[in-house]
């Protein structure tokens, strides 16, 4: 039976990265027999456009019924002064809240090709293979009441809310400790207990999961000090696990370590590795139209999917080779550029990825 997979391009660049995803896909669909059917819609401001809305009923209907979705990158300047309350972004964090997408899988991956490219220098990072798992669909960007208003006193005044219950603190804790369990046997919980309650909670069901793992070595770390330990030495984390919004700073960072945020996948699964899969970054409305947007990311995400949603792990160890040997041939589009390489723009480095794929 034929897998249908729902490809929603989005906004800025999301449209030219995910050109070049969807050509790999399409080239894996009919090397590896994967049955897929593509269909395409609107997510962000491009459903702003078409629908009104930054997701239309319709395609939250599409997406529940999808095998799997593949996402490009949603926002820009055209819509940042539209009422908050259908701004693109919100239409991502309701598909991922309606999908129940809690478990946000960012793997910070160096290729040995890049240890120039990396921020820190090659001897910090070569071998870095760390995983981030953010929790999704609670927390800061979801917690209620939250206010943007003027007091009776004429002073401006706005708030958001934090809250985490013990079940979704619980839930995210299990992935991250089964990750650890197949990686490297480490998790660093990253909160700010000293600070917030809800971070005290989190530590507190933290540590009763990991009853569970007496494999898994687990430590805790505050954010901050996590943030400053991922540029002096990042190869100490494993698997990281935390909370939205912490989650969301954290991989923007860990990102450059591997060149740049061009260079990084995501998955964001249900509790039945159901999936949306994504480039962690945004639309980059900066380099919007201009084909030198880095695909990688999103052509990685096509592999995460291929591996988590559909088991497909020859696939999805395909499509990363080929991603390595374009590497090999010296290609890069202009964020991971450094000097004796060869320049592409969005579409070459894509095409030079299906035809790694193709001769594998
Ligand atoms: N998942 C999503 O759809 C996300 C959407 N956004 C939205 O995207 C818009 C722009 O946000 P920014 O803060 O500028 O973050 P951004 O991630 O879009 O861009 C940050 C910087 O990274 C560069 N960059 C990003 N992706 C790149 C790629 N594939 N290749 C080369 N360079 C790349 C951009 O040119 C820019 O200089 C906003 O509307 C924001 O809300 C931001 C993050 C995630
Ligand atoms: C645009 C936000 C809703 C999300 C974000 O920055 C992210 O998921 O990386
Ligand atoms: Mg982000």
């Amino acid at each position: 039976m034929s897998k249908q997979i729902l490809v929603l391009p989005g906004d800025g660049i999301g449209p030219e990265i995910m050109a070049e995803a969807v050509k790999v896909l399409q080239l894996a669909n009919d090397k590896y027999s994967l049955g897929f059917e593509l269909s395409f819609d609107e997510l962000g401001g491009a459903a702003v456009d078409k629908y009104g809305v930054p997701l239309a009923d319709e395609t939250l209907e599409r997406a529940r019924a999808a095998d799997a979705i593949l996402l490009g990158a949603v926002g820009g300047p055209k819509w940042d002064k539209i009422d908050p309350a259908i701004r693109p972004e919100r239409g991502l964090l309701k598909i991922r809240s309606q999908l129940g997408l809690f478990a946000n899988l960012r793997p910070a991956i160096l290729y040995p090709q890049l240890a120039d490219a990396s921020s820190l220098k090659p001897e910090v990072v070569a071998g870095l293979d760390i995983l981030i798992v953010r929790e999704l669909t609670g927390g800061i960007y979801f917690g209620q009441p939250r206010e943007n208003r003027v007091l009776e006193s004429g002073e401006r005044h706005a708030y958001d809310t934090l809250p985490y219950s013990e079940s979704e603190i619980r839930r995210i804790a299990q992935v991250g400790f089964d990750m650890a369990r197949v990686r490297g046997k480490k998790l660093c919980s990253v909160d700010k207990a000293n600070v917030l309650a809800s971070s005290q909670l989190w530590r507190t069901v933290v540590e009763e999961v990991a009853k569970d793992y007496p494999d898994i070595e687990l430590s805790h770390m505050y954010v901050d000090n996590a943030a400053m330990q991922l540029v002096r030495a990042p190869k100490q984390f494993d698997v990281m696990v935390t909370d939205n919004m912490f989650g969301d700073i954290l991989s923007d960072e860990a990102s450059m370590l591997t060149g740049s945020i061009g260079m990084l996948p995501s998955a964001s699964l249900d509790a039945n590795n159901k999936g949306m899969y994504e480039p962690c970054h945004g639309s980059a409305p900066d380099i919007a139209g201009k084909g030198i947007a880095n695909p990688l990311a999103t052509i990685l995400s096509v592999s995460m999917m291929l591996r988590y949603s559909f088991n497909q792990g020859a696939a999805a160890d395909a499509i990363e080779l080929a991603v390595s040997k374009v590497l090999d041939q010296g290609l890069r589009t202009g964020d991971i550029f450094s000097a004796g390489m060869t320049q592409v723009g969005t579409a070459g480095m894509g095409d030079a990825v299906v035809e790694a794929l193709r001769s594998l």
